[in-house]
């Protein structure tokens, strides 16, 4: 053993692990060397560079022909962002680098290219410049593209407030103070064009916008984004079906933004990626900075503004995910049925023989939760088309409730959230990490976002044949329509149309509802921002929010579809069915849906909502599974005396008596048997 000259035993760095102490003890000395310098060059040997995303092309004939033309490539792809990113009142794009901030310097060490290469800057072709120079032209944005979903959780944890790593792996986040959709700050601009093709006016949920204040707003979304230190670009797609795919590009602030849509939006594989080109639609998600009140049209500090010309979308003062992908799904409901296409908001599963059903219905009415079936393919859980070729999923990922979840009624979903999936405003233990999905303490609408193979039986791709069953969800508080009915073509349309549920999401699920009249619901959150209360609800293609033209629009090419390919039509309530003081009475097989709640409404202080329970999803499984099956196209029927519905007098697994809601209601007409639908009398009086 070799000595210093001041008699301490030299430490060894090279060729230890061949040397041993006689008595056999082990140094920590004996394995090889590290090969590294320093602690950052160490740190600098962990991480291996990625494959060049540009995969070499004419048989890597020439290393250095390679390289070049991926920096052309990634000079090319940042010269796009850089126009994305532009404003329109200054002459150039801001100076985009590709990196982390964080990291200067760091990838030199390893001999990759520096973080700071020249910056690109994009020139306006046509804009006239109004202000030559600002600080914000000498200042960089740094641009991280796509990243993973590791990358993007480093990011969350480090820079976000409220980004935890919950015991299962998943990324806790909060979405801010809005927990829900704003669908009174959803914008449409109003052009030669739109004016012409969309619905507007009442009934609506296109509310305009003209073309300026749009541009206002984009402005200073644009100015929020290249102010700071890093944006977060996704390239990504929509839509299964490649024929008619749609390329977005979403620019936010915030880790938790991108990896939503990294999750929700179809992931492009590399070479998908290499041509990806300039994008058919952007967003600008600005949403930590509010919008100016003094800027036209504004009625609050939020805004989500849609400019179909333009293709694309800015949102400000709404930090909630859910605007993204419904602001996208709205502009596939204008494109799609451009092209014969229809765009529906329902979730789609298949069964081994390939029998297709489709899951319509509104916010919280079960269409992730039932198109998860264990025995069947998913194919999406939201959003699809169908066209001339059968089905397709707009998105890559799935949104879940998750308000209540449990292993044992929902083990798919649960089992999904894990590494990668964004876990939006839940409460779990602050050691252990374990996620109470029962604590409402944020807000009702908890929702996992995950990419769509987490779900074992995904159908990848997500495409199928035409649907054999369309069945139409209703969660109904109010206990008026029985668990299933069989609906011909003009009863489907009717309900398609009018798309009745009670606004209101899960407010207490399974669990027996305290004795009236302490039931209170103040504490309940839906989707949408600001629904506290069930309110009976007709949302016109059970989806109002997101459509575009007109619902007949949509229901004549529904009609056109379910005919000829041959699908039948079921009404599904699992909310609550019967339960509740019921006019049975004044109800007759005639009366329609709408003219029975609206008459409801009037009558509020007699009626309560949520006596009794809701329906078990268990017996809704078994509802469905007796629909997929074929088994209730011959069951024995007969006509309910509400509404004129049919319904299965027995159903395998499910117990005969809650087929019917006048079982389960007591009725009390004789309090109101002075009124007879006269619509005149005070009771009647909206
Ligand atoms: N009988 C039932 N059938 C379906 N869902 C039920 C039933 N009883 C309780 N639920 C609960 O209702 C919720 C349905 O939410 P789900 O995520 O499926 O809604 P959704 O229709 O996909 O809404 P969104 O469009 O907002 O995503 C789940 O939390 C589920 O556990
Ligand atoms: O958009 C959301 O926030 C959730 C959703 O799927 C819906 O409301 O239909
Ligand atoms: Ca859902
Ligand atoms: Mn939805």
């Amino acid at each position: 053993m070799a000595s210093t000259p001041n008699g301490l035993a030299r430490i060894e760095t090279h060729g230890a692990k061949t040397k041993k102490h006689e008595n056999g003890i082990c140094h920590d000395d004996s394995s090889a060397p590290v090969r590294a310098q320093t602690i950052d060059e160490l740190h600098s040997l962990q991480r291996k560079r990625s494959a060049p995303t540009t995969p070499i092309k004419d048989g890597a004939s020439s290393p250095f022909a390679a390289a070049l033309s991926e920096e052309e490539r990634q000079r090319q792809q940042l010269q796009s962002i850089s126009a994305s990113l532009a404003s329109l009142t200054r002459e150039t794009g801001p100076k985009v680098v590709r990196g982390d901030p964080a990291r200067k310097g760091e990838a030199a060490a390893k001999g990759a290219p520096s973080p700071h290469p020249q910056p690109v800057h994009h020139h306006h072709p046509h804009v006239t410049p109004t202000i030559a120079v600002s600080d914000s032209s000498l200042k960089f944005t740094h641009v991280l593209y796509n990243l993973s979903p590791a990358e993007l959780y480093e990011q969350a944890i480090k820079y976000e407030k409220g980004s935890f790593i919950t015991s299962t792996g998943a990324l806790a986040t909060l979405s801010g103070a809005k927990t829900g959709r704003s669908p009174r700050d959803k914008r449409i601009v109003k052009d030669e064009a739109s004016a012409q093709e969309l619905w507007w006016g009442k009934g609506s949920p296109n509310i305009e916008m003209d073309e300026h204040t749009f541009l206002t707003n984009r402005e200073r979304a644009v100015d929020y984004l290249n102010s700071l230190d890093k944006v977060f670009v996704n390239d990504q797609f929509l839509n299964w079906d490649t024929e008619n795919r749609i390329k977005v590009r979403i620019i936010s602030a915030r880790a938790y933004h991108s990896l939503f849509m990294h999750n929700m939006c179809i992931r492009p594989t590399e070479e998908e990626l290499e041509e990806f080109g300039t994008p058919d639609f952007t967003i600008y998600n600005a949403g930590q900075f509010p919008c100016n009140r003094y800027t036209h049209y504004m009625t609050s500090s939020t805004s989500v503004d849609i400019n179909l010309a333009r293709r694309e979308m800015v949102i400000l003062g709404t930090q909630y995910a859910g605007e993204m992908k419904k602001g996208l799904f709205g502009v596939m409901h204008y494109l799609m049925p451009r092209r014969g296409i229809l765009s529906l908001h329902s979730g789609c599963n298949m069964g081994k023989q390939g029998d297709v059903a489709l899951f319509f219905g509104l916010s919280g009415t079960g269409k992730t939760t039932l198109s998860t079936d264990h025995n069947r393919l998913l194919i999406g859980d939201d959003e699809h088309c169908w066209s001339d070729t059968g089905v397709s999923n707009i998105e890559g990922g799935c949104y879940a409730k998750c308000i209540d979840l449990s292993q044992e009624k929902e083990p798919d979903i649960c089992n999904a959230i894990k590494f990668g999936t964004v876990l939006e405003n839940v409460v779990f233990d602050e050691h252990t990490r374990e996620v109470d999905y029962t604590d409402k303490s944020v807000t009702e609408n908890t929702r996992a976002a995950y990419p769509i193979e987490y779900i074992p039986n995904a159908k990848i791709p997500c495409v199928g044949p035409h649907p054999k069953n369309v069945i139409l969800l209703a969660c109904d508080a109010f206990g008026v329509l029985p668990p299933v009915s069989k609906l011909n073509l003009p009863q489907t349309m009717y309900h398609f149309i009018s798309g009745y549920t009670a606004l209101v999401n899960n407010f207490c699920s399974e669990a027996e509802s305290p004795a009236l009249p302490s039931y209170h619901l103040d504490d309940v959150a839906g989707t949408e921002d600001g629904i506290k209360e069930p309110q009976a609800t007709f949302s016109a293609c059970f989806g109002a929010a997101f459509i575009m033209l007109h619902p007949t629009k949509y229901a004549a090419m529904l009609a056109e579809k379910m005919q000829k390919y041959g699908a039948t039509g079921w009404l599904v309530n699992t909310g609550w069915s019967g339960g509740r003081y019921l006019l049975l009475s004044t109800v007759t097989a005639s009366t329609p849906l709408h003219i029975y709640l609206w008459h409801e409404l009037t009558l509020n202080s007699l009626f309560r909502y949520g006596v009794g329970k809701r329906i078990r999803l268990p017996y809704t499984r078994k509802i469905i599974d007796a629909i997929h099956s074929g088994e209730l196209l011959t069951a024995n029927y007969k006509k309910t005396e509400v509404f004129g519905l049919e319904i299965p007098t027995e159903i395998d697994g499910v117990p005969s008596e809650i087929l019917d809601p006048i079982n389960t209601v007591s009725s009390v007409a004789s309090r109101i048997s002075s009124c007879h639908f006269c619509y005149t009398c005070k009771k009647c009086r909206v």
